[in-house]
């Protein structure tokens, strides 16, 4: 990896074309520039004209937000997944010729994208575009921290390419989406909606519920699928800004692939590192939001002291604690959950920061934290043998870690919860649950439809 001072594109080509021949490889240039104030969605949007799949990650607490346009290379990996994937990350760092003169995290050369949430699970056509694990580097990106824009473009390079022939193609494609009206198109809205076997999904519960009693396991995460028909292909620019706009403490994300897109507003942090300092969160036991600030005082009061809720809760942080100790010193955990109020519903929160260890990576800390007992269950062993016998849907990418990491030790990945698979004028969604001993198949069922809400609302539900 080379980092360059003051240089232009043309030159960085050649160079990337040079390591190419000297190194038999196809290694990837990556330049990054401060640009005038951009809308992201429009950039996003600006996409559909060079007809190329997109990605999208926003922090709206943060006021950060990453628009990617295209592929210039995708990490994907079926077996031994994040260990591959780190491999194949490593590699092309070590080959990229990158030009980033700018510390903020999120620019430059960064990969984002998700994965499966249970690779041993057989994978249903439905999720047949999303591999068992794939990051995306864009090649074109929009980062967006406060007011200030980065353009970053990131291209492939053999070693007989010809540096003007690319420059050319790399400016016209950058006229296309920088040249981008604000206008996004006008969302469709639900035609019909159909819940996948509720019914079964009780019994499911139930049956969880009993097998707990029985000791087989403490906890088991159970999800079902709700589909929507919409009235016209889905504008993934229109529901995206919506999700920013009412789901303000959540992370907003996109990921198309082939067409298809999964999107959603998760407001549980897996883990954000900013080179060694390490934040995760444990998110686990729900109620809803009162009518008045009274009701809603009240309904707060109880979650915080209900004895269900917070054996749900209990169970992520006892894991998150142990599991971090792997990979991490100064580990700060508070005693108490607190609130964490959503637009549709509450949940029990409870932060967790750390220092990592020297020569371990967020690759590491994904791969030991998922699948939390949020969305898989304890023992984990035993919770995800259930979960793949007795849930009757292909969770794909929906509880899995989804988000981002560049080259300079920054990343953040969320649970891919309250989301949804969009296939043109159709919707998968999907919503679960924390089975605990005394858990009631009817309450699981409101909390999931609860759960639903955000996602659907923002597809005219
Ligand atoms: C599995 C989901 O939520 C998890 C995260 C927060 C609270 C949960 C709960 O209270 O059951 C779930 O563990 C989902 O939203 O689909
Ligand atoms: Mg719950």
């Amino acid at each position: 990896m080379i980092e360059v001072k003051e240089t232009s594109r043309h030159t960085m080509l050649d160079k990337a074309i040079n390591r190419a021949k000297e190194r038999h490889t196809s290694p990837l240039m990556s330049m990054t520039k401060k640009i005038r104030p951009t809308d992201p969605l429009a950039f996003f949007e600006a996409a559909k004209k060079l007809s190329m799949d997109r990605t999208f990650w926003s922090s709206t607490a943060e006021d950060f937000c990453i628009a990617g346009v295209g592929s210039a290379f995708d990490v994907k990996a079926e077996t031994d997944r994040v260990e591959q994937a780190e491999i194949s990350w490593k590699k092309l760092r070590h080959d990229a010729v990158i030009h980033n003169p700018y510390e903020t995290p999120g620019t430059g050369l960064l990969a984002l994208g998700g994965m499966s949430f249970d690779p041993a699970k057989r994978q249903s056509l439905l999720w047949k575009n999303f591999p068992q694990l794939a990051l995306t580097v864009p090649a074109f990106m929009l980062t967006k921290q406060g007011n200030t824009c980065y353009l970053t473009i990131n291209i492939q390079v053999q070693e007989n390419d010809h540096p003007l022939q690319l420059e050319r193609k790399l400016q016209q494609m950058e006229a296309v989406l920088m040249g981008a009206s604000g206008d996004l198109p006008k969302g469709a809205h639900i035609e019909a909606q159909q819940e996948v076997a509720p019914g079964e999904w009780k019994e499911t519960v139930k049956f969880a519920a009993e097998s707990i009693q029985q000791q087989h396991a403490e906890k088991i995460v159970l999800a079902r699928e709700l589909q929507v028909k919409l009235t016209d292909q889905a504008a993934i620019s229109a529901v995206l800004n919506k999700l920013i706009e009412t789901q303000p403490n959540s992370y907003v994300f996109a990921f198309e692939r082939n067409g298809d897109c999964f999107v959603g507003a998760s407001p549980e942090r897996l883990v954000k590192q900013e080179t060694d300092t390490i934040l995760s969160t444990c998110l686990a036991g729900t109620a809803s939001r009162g009518n008045t600030k009274k009701q809603d005082t009240e309904i707060a009061d109880n979650l915080l002291h209900d004895e269900k809720n917070r054996r749900e809760h209990d169970f992520v942080v006892k894991m998150i604690r142990q599991s971090m100790a792997h990979y991490c010193t100064d580990i700060t955990i508070p005693d108490e959950p607190v609130i964490y109020p959503l637009k549709n519903l509450q949940h029990l929160y409870t932060p967790v920061t750390a220092t990592l260890l020297d020569g371990y990576s967020i690759f590491d800390i994904v791969e030991k934290l998922h699948p939390t007992p949020a969305l898989g269950g304890v023992p984990r062993d035993e919770s995800l043998a259930f979960i793949r016998r007795h849930e009757a849907l292909d969770r794909g990418w929906y509880g899995a870690p989804v988000g981002w990491l560049d080259s300079n030790q920054n990343g953040e990945f969320a649970v891919a919860i309250r989301s949804g698979l969009i296939r043109g004028d159709q919707a998968s969604l999907f919503a679960g649950c924390g089975i605990v001993k005394d858990s009631d198949p009817e309450t699981e069922y409101d909390e999931t439809n609860i759960k639903f809400k955000p996602m659907l609302s923002v597809l005219g539900g």
